[in-house]
C-alpha cells in the first residue's frame, strides 16, 4: 500500500523566495509545493545551498538544467546531459526551473548520493527514511477518518461537487503558498480552450472554485501541478526466473523512488534518487485509479478538462495501469463507473449528457477505433470546436456496461503485436475521449450566465463542457530486431519525443506528431493532467526506468491552469436535446389538445361518415402524438441524472465480464437507432397504441409502415456507413492503383515498342524478298518471252518439218507447265507472305498499318505481274495448240504426199499404162521423186538435228533457270518446274 505525504499549509514569507526563469521576469516570486514536498520528504539529509526559508537537495535527474540568477537555462548543456534515449530526449529545452535552480544552488554543492539511505542486500526495498524535519514544517497527522487516513486539510477548498461526493477523498495539499506566483511557466497565456466559441463564457475561477487540486499537489493560485504517480509493477515470472532482482526501492512514505545502492555500486551508477505525488509498488488497480486519475476525473464532471496518461517503457505496465484486467480494472473501465457514481451522488439539480469517442495512433494515422473503416482521420481546427479529429464515431452513453461494450469493441480493433520485451505489445497509442456535458435543471439555454460571486463553478443557464482524455501511450522503445516493430517504434519514439518537448519547452511544437495535436488544448493549460509513469524493477531495465523517471520529474514541474468550459452555445448537444425536448413537448400539448377536440367532435358527430372522418383523424392524431412521445422519451433518456442512474447500472466488478454484445444492440440501447427511444425497456414502441387500437386496420397499416421505414432508414444508414467505408478503401487504394496503372503502361508500352521493332524488321524481311521475288519474276517473264519467239520459230520451221517440230511443240508445253507450276508456286508464296506480313503488321500503329499498306501494294503489283505471266502462258499454249493443228496439217500432207510418190512408183502402175515410152517416163519420174525424197529427207534430218541441239541447249538453258531459282530460295515454289509436274 502506499501512503502519502500530508502537510499542514505552511506560511512562507514570499521575500524570502527568490525565483528566476527564463521567461518570467526575476522579480516574480514562486514556489512550487512539489518542491515544499520534496524538501520535506528529504528529512534531515538534505543540503542547503542558500540559507533561507525553504532547503532543496539536489537529484540526479535535475542535474544539467540548472538555473542560476536570472541567467536562462543552458540549453547545449541540458541535451548533452540528458540526450541519451528517446525518453531522456524529451526533456531538451525545459523552461520549467528546477525547485534546486529556484533557490540558486549549485550541483557541486551537494555529493553524489549524499542523501541515500544504506542499501539493503539483494535489491529489497529500503527501510523507511528517517522522519522529515520539523523546522517550519509540521508534519501532517493522519486520521482515520478519511478514507485516504486524513481529512482533507487543504486551504484550497475543492469544488463544490466534491463535498457532496461521499467517495471522494481528496488529500490536503502539501503546503499552501498564500499570495505566491506560480513558480514555472505561464501556461494560462497560451491556454487554447479544448471548447471555446464567440458566445462562450469561461469563468475565471478563483481557486476556490474551479481549480481542483489533484491528491494534495495544488500549487500557487496561478496554477495546478501536474500530478505525477510512478508506478512499479512486480517481477515478472520471466524476470523472476531469471532471478533478476528489483534494483529500485521505493518508499511510499516519502513518495521516492531510488535506484538501490547495492545495484548503483556494482554498476559504477549514481545513486539517483526521486520524489514524486504519489509511488504505487504493485498490482493494485484501486488504489492507482484513487491516487492518480479520480480527482482529474471528478473534475472533468465539474467541467475543466482533464488528461490522464500512462508513460513508460515498453511491457513496464501502461496498459495493465489503464486498462487493467477482469480482476483489477484499470483507470479508464473505474472512471466510467466513477463517472456514473458521481452522477448518481448528485441531488439531482443537474443534467448530464455523455458522449465517447475512442481512436488510435499507429504510425501516426489516426484511426477511428469504434469505426474501423475510418483510417487515416485528420486533425482539424476552427474558432468554435478548436482542434478535433474528425471524422470520429461519437456515442452517446448512458450506463457504464455501454461504455465498457464500447471499449471492448474498440480494444478488438487496436493495433497489438508481440515485441521483444511483451507478448502483447500496444503499438499505438489511444485516446479513449469523454465529453461531459450538463447544466442545472429546469433552465433554459439562454438564461444570462451567473459567473462567479456564487463560489459554485456552476453558471445557472449555462452548459459545462469538459473534455476526458484517457490515454495509454505506446511504449517508449528500445532498438528491437522485428523491422516491422522498428518502424511502429520509430513512430512511437518521435511523439513521445515531441509530447516531452511539449510538456516541457516554451516553443511548442504540437504540430510535430499527431498526439500532441490532438491533445494541444489540454497540453497547453487548459486542463488537468495526471501521469502515471510506469516502471520495470529490473536491473536490466535500469536505463530506461532512469529515463522514465527523468522525464516523470519533470512533468512534475509544469503547471497548469485548468478552468471551468462554461457555454451557452447551440453546439452543446445537451442544450439542444432540452430545446428539442421542450419544442416536442409544445408540440405534445397542442396535438392532445387537437386530439381531445376530435374526440368530441367524434361524439356528437350524427352522421356515419362524419363519424369515420373523426374517427380516422382521430388515429392520426393518436400515431403523430406517439411519435412525438416517443422521441422525447428517447432525448430524456440520453440525458443523465441522479435519478435516472442507479447502482445497478454501475459495474459489478466481481462479476464474469460482460460478453460483447453485438454493434446493432450496443447502438440500440445507445438509442442511436432511429424511432427506437425504449433504451431502458419501459415501454415497447407502439405497444399502446397497437393495443388500444387494434381492430382497426388503418391503424396496423401505419405500424407497419412506420416500421417499414424505420428498416429502410437502418439500411440506408448502413449502406452510408458501407460506402463510406468503400469510399475510404477506394481513396486509400487509389494512390497503389495509379502506380500500378503507370506501371502496367510502361510495360505494355515497352511491349507494344519491341513487338513493333520485330515487325519492323519482319516488314524489312518481306521486302527483301519480294525484291527477289521480283528479279525472279522479271527472269521468268524473260525466260517466258524467249520461250515464246522459240515457239515462233519452230511454228514457221514446223512447216518444214513436222516430227521435228512435234518434238519441239511436246518440250515447249513441258516448259509451259513447269512455267505454269513455277508461277503458281510463286502465287503460293506471295500469298503466304501477305499473311505473314498481315500478321506481322497486326499492330494498332499507325507506322504498322503503313507499312502493311506498302506490303499489301507490293503484293497486289506481284499479283498483277503474275497474272500477267500467267496470260502469256496462256497465250503462249494457245501459239502451241495454233502449232500443233499446224503439225497435223503438216503430217496430213506428209502423208498424202508419201502415199502419192509410192502409188507412182509402183509396177502395177507400168502395166496397167502401157506402152515402153509411157512405162520408161514414169521410171525415170519415180526414179526423180525417190532423189528428191532422199534429199528431202537429208535435208530433213539435218534440220532434225539442229532442232535437237537447240532443245538441248535450251535443256541446259532450263537447267541453268533451276539453279537460279535454287539459290533464291524458292526450290519448293519451283520443284515442279524440275520434276515436270503442271496442274
Ligand atoms: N502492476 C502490475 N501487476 C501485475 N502485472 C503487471 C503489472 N503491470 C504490468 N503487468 C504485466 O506485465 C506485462 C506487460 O504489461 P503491459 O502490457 O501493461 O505493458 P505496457 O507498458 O502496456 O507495454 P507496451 O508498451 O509494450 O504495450 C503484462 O503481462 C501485464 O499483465
Amino acid at each position: 500500500m502506499s501512503a502519502h505525504i500530508r502537510a499542514q499549509p505552511v506560511a512562507i514569507p514570499s521575500s524570502e523566495i527568490k525565483y528566476c526563469s527564463s521567461s518570467s521576469s526575476a522579480s516574480s516570486l514562486s514556489f512550487s509545493p512539489s518542491a515544499a514536498a520534496e524538501a520535506f520528504a528529504r528529512g534531515p539529509h538534505y543540503q542547503p545551498r542558500r540559507r533561507g526559508s525553504m532547503a532543496y537537495p539536489v537529484t540526479a535527474a535535475e542535474e544539467g538544467d540548472t538555473l542560476t540568477g536570472a541567467s536562462p537555462p543552458t540549453r547545449n548543456r541540458t541535451l548533452s546531459l540528458l540526450f541519451d534515449t528517446p525518453a531522456a530526449s524529451m526533456f531538451s529545452g525545459l523552461r520549467a526551473p528546477t525547485l534546486f535552480s529556484r533557490f540558486g544552488g549549485s550541483n557541486s554543492a551537494l555529493p553524489q548520493g549524499a542523501d541515500v539511505p544504506p542499501p539493503v542486500p539483494d535489491g529489497k526495498p529500503l527501510p523507511a527514511a528517517p522522519p522529515p524535519p520539523r523546522t517550519g514544517i509540521p508534519t501532517p497527522s493522519p486520521s482515520p477518518t478519511s478514507p485516504m487516513g486524513a481529512p482533507p486539510t487543504s486551504s484550497i477548498p475543492a469544488p463544490s461537487g466534491y463535498s457532496q461526493s461521499p467517495a471522494r477523498s481528496l488529500r490536503p495539499p502539501l503546503t499552501s503558498v498564500g499570495s505566491a506566483t506560480t513558480p514555472s511557466r505561464s501556461v494560462s497565456q497560451r491556454n487554447i480552450a479544448a471548447i471555446t466559441s464567440p458566445q462562450q463564457t469561461t469563468a475565471t475561477p478563483t481557486r476556490t472554485n474551479s481549480s481542483a487540486t489533484i491528491n494534495g499537489t495544488s500549487s500557487s493560485a496561478g496554477g495546478d501541478a501536474c500530478h505525477v504517480t510512478v508506478r512499479m509493477r512486480p517481477l515478472t515470472d520471466t524476470e523472476e526466473s531469471s532471478n533478476l532482482p528489483t534494483v529500485w526501492d521505493i518508499s511510499d512514505e516519502y513518495n521516492r523512488v531510488g535506484l538501490s545502492v547495492d545495484f548503483a555500486e556494482r554498476n559504477r551508477k549514481q545513486a539517483a534518487e526521486y520524489f514524486f505525488d504519489a509511488v504505487q509498488v504493485g498490482s493494485d488497480n484501486r488504489d492507482l485509479y484513487e491516487q492518480s486519475a479520480k480527482d482529474v476525473v471528478r473534475a472533468a464532471m465539474e467541467g475543466i478538462n482533464g488528461t490522464v496518461f500512462a508513460y513508460g517503457q515498453t511491457a513496464s505496465g501502461k496498459t495493465y495501469s489503464m486498462m487493467g484486467i477482469d480482476e483489477q480494472p484499470g483507470v479508464i473501465p473505474q472512471a466510467v463507473d466513477d463517472i456514473f457514481g458521481y452522477i448518481r451522488e448528485q441531488s439531482g439539480d443537474r443534467e448530464y449528457l455523455l458522449r465517447v469517442s475512442y481512436m488510435e495512433i499507429y504510425n501516426e494515422t489516426i484511426r477511428d477505433l469504434l469505426s474501423p473503416e475510418q483510417v487515416d482521420l485528420r486533425i482539424h481546427e476552427d474558432r468554435k470546436r478548436g482542434v478535433f479529429v474528425a471524422p470520429l464515431k461519437e456515442e452517446i452513453v448512458t450506463s457504464p456496461k455501454q461504455v465498457m461494450r464500447i471499449i471492448r469493441k474498440g480494444e478488438e480493433n487496436r493495433h497489438f503485436g508481440a515485441t521483444d520485451y511483451n507478448e502483447h505489445s500496444s503499438r499505438s497509442h489511444t485516446i479513449f475521449q469523454l465529453v461531459v456535458e450538463s447544466r442545472e435543471r429546469g433552465q433554459s439555454g439562454t438564461a444570462s450566465p451567473r459567473v462567479g460571486g456564487s463560489g459554485s463553478v456552476r453558471g445557472r443557464g449555462m452548459v459545462m463542457i469538459s473534455q476526458l482524455n484517457l490515454i495509454d501511450l505506446a511504449g517508449s522503445e528500445k532498438a528491437t530486431t522485428d523491422q516491422d516493430r522498428r518502424k511502429e517504434g520509430a513512430f512511437i519514439n518521435k511523439s513521445l519525443l515531441t509530447l516531452g518537448t511539449v510538456i516541457s519547452n516554451s516553443h511548442i511544437p504540437y504540430r510535430d506528431s499527431k498526439l500532441t495535436r490532438i491533445l494541444q488544448a489540454s497540453l497547453s493549460g487548459n486542463a488537468k493532467i495526471s501521469v502515471i509513469c510506469t516502471i520495470s524493477p529490473a536491473g536490466p531495465n535500469a536505463e530506461e526506468t532512469q529515463n522514465t523517471l527523468k522525464f516523470a520529474s519533470r512533468v512534475k514541474k509544469v503547471t497548469v491552469n485548468a478552468q471551468a468550459n462554461r457555454i451557452v452555445d447551440e453546439k452543446a448537444l445537451l442544450q439542444k436535446y432540452k430545446q428539442e425536448i421542450d419544442e416536442l413537448r409544445q408540440q405534445l400539448s397542442t396535438t392532445n389538445e387537437l386530439l381531445e377536440r376530435e374526440r368530441r367532435q367524434q361524439q356528437i358527430a350524427g352522421m356515419e361518415g362524419e363519424r369515420k372522418k373523426y374517427e380516422e383523424q382521430l388515429v392520426e392524431g393518436q400515431i403523430a402524438r406517439t411519435a412525438l412521445k416517443e422521441r422525447i422519451d428517447h432525448l430524456t433518456n440520453l440525458i443523465l441524472t441522479s435519478k435516472t442512474i442507479t447502482s445497478k447500472h454501475l459495474l459489478d466488478w466481481s462479476a464474469p465480464p460482460d460478453p460483447l454484445t453485438s454493434r446493432a444492440s450496443v447502438m440500440l440501447e445507445d438509442g442511436l437507432l432511429p424511432a427506437s427511444p425504449n433504451l431502458n425497456g419501459k415501454r415497447t414502441p407502439n405497444s399502446g397504441l397497437s393495443k388500444q387500437f387494434s381492430d382497426k386496420g388503418f391503424l396496423d397499416r401505419h405500424i407497419r409502415e412506420i416500421d417499414a421505414r424505420d428498416e429502410k432508414i437502418r439500411n440506408s444508414n448502413q449502406e452510408i456507413q458501407n460506402l463510406k467505408a468503400l469510399l475510404m478503401q477506394l481513396k486509400s487504394s487509389r494512390d497503389g492503383e495509379v502506380l500500378s496503372a503507370i506501371e502496367q503502361y510502361e510495360k505494355t508500352n515497352g511491349q507494344s515498342v519491341k513487338s513493333m521493332r520485330t515487325v519492323v524488321s519482319e516488314l524489312d524481311n518481306a521486302r527483301r524478298q519480294n525484291d527477289e521475288l521480283e528479279v525472279v519474276c522479271g527472269e521468268m517473264e524473260d525466260r517466258i518471252r524467249e520461250f515464246e519467239a522459240r515457239v515462233r520459230e519452230l511454228e514457221a520451221g514446223g512447216k518444214k518439218n513436222s516430227m521435228v517440230h512435234r518434238e519441239d511443240v511436246d518440250d515447249l508445253i513441258d516448259e509451259n507447265r513447269a512455267l505454269k507450276s513455277t508461277v503458281k508456286g510463286l502465287r503460293i508464296e506471295l500469298d503466304q507472305r501477305r499473311s505473314q506480313v498481315s500478321c506481322a503488321g497486326g499492330g494498332e500503329d499507325a507506322q504498322q498499318q503503313q507499312q502493311q499498306k506498302q506490303l499489301s501494294q507490293t503484293i497486289s503489283s506481284q499479283r498483277m505481274q503474275i497474272e500477267s505471266l500467267t496470260n502469256e502462258i496462256r497465250q503462249s499454249q494457245k501459239t502451241i495448240t495454233t502449232l500443233r493443228d499446224s503439225i497435223r496439217m503438216l503430217e496430213l500432207s506428209n502423208d498424202m504426199f508419201v502415199q502419192s510418190a509410192s502409188r507412182a512408183h509402183s509396177p502395177t502402175n507400168t502395166n496397167t499404162s502401157g506402152g515402153s515410152g509411157y512405162n520408161g517416163s514414169a521410171a525415170n519420174h519415180a526414179a526423180d521423186t525417190e532423189l528428191a525424197l532422199d534429199r528431202e529427207r537429208k535435208l530433213r534430218s539435218e534440220e532434225g538435228r539442229a532442232s535437237v541441239e537447240r532443245i538441248a541447249a535450251l535443256e541446259a538453258e532450263l537447267a541453268c533457270v533451276r539453279a537460279e531459282l535454287g539459290v533464291f530460295g524458292l526450290v519448293g515454289a519451283f520443284g515442279a518446274m524440275g520434276n515436270g509436274t503442271s496442274s
